[in-house]
């Protein structure tokens, strides 16, 4: 593409050298560049890649891309194109470049702190009962259509994100599924993609880390909302909100005239209105008035939280164009999300579960679901994960205590953090409840379960479908879901040897 029809896409750029330039990609590293490449300097979080300008330069870069000026003793031959804000003009030139393959597909993103893995499953399968092909993105895996792999980050680059929708459009998707995170809002990764619906499903307690305080977090949610509001980039984007949740209410409420909002929860103004929830330990039915009708929703997900996410992805299905009598049609299919609320297996009459809680909401609503299935005891199996907001340790500590009658306390990704330390946070919060504390993770699930009595429920919280801890030094392969596996085979043969 010349670079001249190509920048005609930013809105703000000073262009200093020639505009007849052919390019035919971005990057954003210095390390991948080529002749025809734009070099695009983004300021990290921890390096400044104008740094890398010169190396850039020196790889044959046909195009520089940066937040500062030509400086005045530049000589390379490559355009300098100097813009406000780096991140969100490579999004835009990303785009542009792959031809804005969102365009040709229903795009349904979801946001918030918890639920939107969940969700975003949901509405896939949702998306391919109707259409056949659709594509998803999240944290687990991307799913483009002809073939799934493993996700790198719940939301990736804009870069990246371009080739990955081009290849769902080529792939004969109508439709994609996205989780939207606040780090993906903040690095303007969905910048220039334009959706048909936005979910937010919630707002509580994680990434203080990253985003500083808590309204600078609910902020990055809603920037998102604000910024179609302000350009639907040629969609009718529908704000699908939950208004049980108090920020939901407030981000409905800014929206208000700005995007149509469609309002889903147990409250009695929802659009998606849920009522009557009922559940046992293999799935759960409620009533759903939408659209003046009235549905009985039957799904094999159990918790009360697991309502929203269904809620959420029926009515941003239906903004998409699925009608809801279909979507809770498709829904007696719903599949297991990899990871969450996970029925493992039993064994000598205990039941194990693996979930991916790991904020204090997630780790409460997940205890509080097992406990209502009135087990004989629940024991919960949980940590807190290392360079990652330590404000949540105390408090999913307080969260686990609340609801179990046993903890094992141990490690989840220590990261370069000390796990004994971590752990030693961690039993702040436990407010004195029956505890132990086992770093080694694997034994601290033989433990829960060699431990465990008929009836009881044994909750493995925090890692959900990942297959891996990671330490200061190492990264060493481990899933929950397999460990709990073996222990429970090795506890039924100790069972069945002593008969
Ligand atoms: C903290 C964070 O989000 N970092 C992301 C960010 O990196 P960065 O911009 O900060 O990179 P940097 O290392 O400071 O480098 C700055 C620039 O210099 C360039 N550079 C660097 C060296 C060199 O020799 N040449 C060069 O050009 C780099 O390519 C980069 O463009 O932008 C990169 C490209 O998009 C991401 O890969 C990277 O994700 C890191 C690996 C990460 O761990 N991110 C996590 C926290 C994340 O994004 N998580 C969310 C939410 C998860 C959830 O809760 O669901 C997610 O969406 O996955
Ligand atoms: N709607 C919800 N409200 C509160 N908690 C939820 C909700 N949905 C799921 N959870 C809990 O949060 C955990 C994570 O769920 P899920 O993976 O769907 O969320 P996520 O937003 O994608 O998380 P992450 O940002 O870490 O990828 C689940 O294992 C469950 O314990
Ligand atoms: N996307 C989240 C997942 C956390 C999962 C938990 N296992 C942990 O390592 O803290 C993060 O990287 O903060
Ligand atoms: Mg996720």
């Amino acid at each position: 593409m010349i670079l001249r029809d190509l920048i005609s896409s930013l809105t703000k750029v000073t262009v200093a050298g020639s505009l007849d330039t052919a390019v035919y990609a971005v990057t954003t590293s210095s390390r991948e560049v080529t002749p025809g490449k734009i070099f695009a300097a983004i300021r990290g979080t921890t390096l400044d890649g104008h740094r890398f300008i010169n190396d850039a330069l020196a790889a044959g870069a046909s195009a520089i891309l940066a937040e500062t000026a030509q400086p005045s003793d530049y000589t390379a031959p490559a355009t300098w194109l100097h813009v406000p804000d780096s991140r969100e003009a490579v999004s835009i030139l990303a785009s542009t470049l792959a031809g804005h393959p969102w365009q040709d597909l229903k795009m349904a993103g979801v946001t918030g702190t918890n639920g939107k893995t969940t969700t975003a499953f949901l509405l896939h399968h949702l998306m391919k009962s109707a259409w056949h092909r659709a594509g998803l993105l999240g944290t687990i895996l991307v799913d483009d259509g002809g073939r799934q792999e493993p996700a790198k980050h719940t939301t990736p680059g804009s870069i990246e994100l371009s080739a990955v929708l081009t290849r769902m459009r080529d792939n004969g998707c109508r439709g994609v599924a996205m989780e939207v995170s606040s780090h993906g809002i903040h690095q303007k990764r969905v910048a220039a993609v334009g959706f048909d619906a936005c979910v937010f499903t919630n707002l509580t307690q994680d990434h203080l880390d990253y985003h500083g305080t808590f309204e600078a977090y609910f902020k990055a949610k809603a920037d998102w909302f604000h910024a179609l509001a302000a350009n639907p980039l040629g969609k009718k984007p529908a704000a699908v909100i939950n208004t049980d949740d108090a920020y939901g209410r407030e981000l409905a409420v800014a929206l208000e005239g700005k995007l149509p909002v469609i309002r889903f929860g147990f409250n009695v103004h929802c659009d998606f209105r849920a009522n009557n929830f009922r559940q046992n330990a293999r799935g759960m039915e409620f009533e759903l008035t939408a659209k003046g009708k009235s549905f009985l929703v039957r799904a094999p997900l159990i918790g009360r939280f697991n309502v929203y996410n269904l809620l959420a992805a029926i009515a941003a299905a239906s903004a998409c164009g699925i009608k809801p009598r279909d979507a809770v049609a498709f829904l007696l299919e719903a599949p297991q999300v990899p990871g969450r609320m996970e029925n493992v297996g039993n064994a000598g009459g205990a039941t194990v579960f693996v979930d991916y809680a790991h904020t204090p909401d997630a780790l409460e609503n997940a205890c509080r679901t097992l406990k209502e299935l009135e087990p004989r005891r629940l024991i919960t199996v949980f940590g807190c994960g290392g360079d990652r907001d330590k404000g949540k340790r105390p408090l999913m500590a307080a969260a686990a205590a609340r609801h179990s009658d046993a903890v094992v306390v141990t490690s989840d990704n220590p990261r370069s953090e000390d796990p004994l330390a971590i752990i030693s946070e961690v039993e702040k919060g436990l407010g004195g409840k029956a505890s132990r504390s086992i770093p080694d993770r694997s034994e601290a699930i033989n433990f829960a379960i060699a431990n465990s009595l008929s009836g009881d429920i044994i909750l493995i919280a925090g890692k959900g479908h990942e297959t891996t801890q990671q330490f200061a030094t190492e990264t060493i392969d481990f899933d929950d879901r397999k460990h709990a596996s073996k222990a429970l085979r090795e506890r039924a043969q100790a069972i069945s040897d002593m008969r």
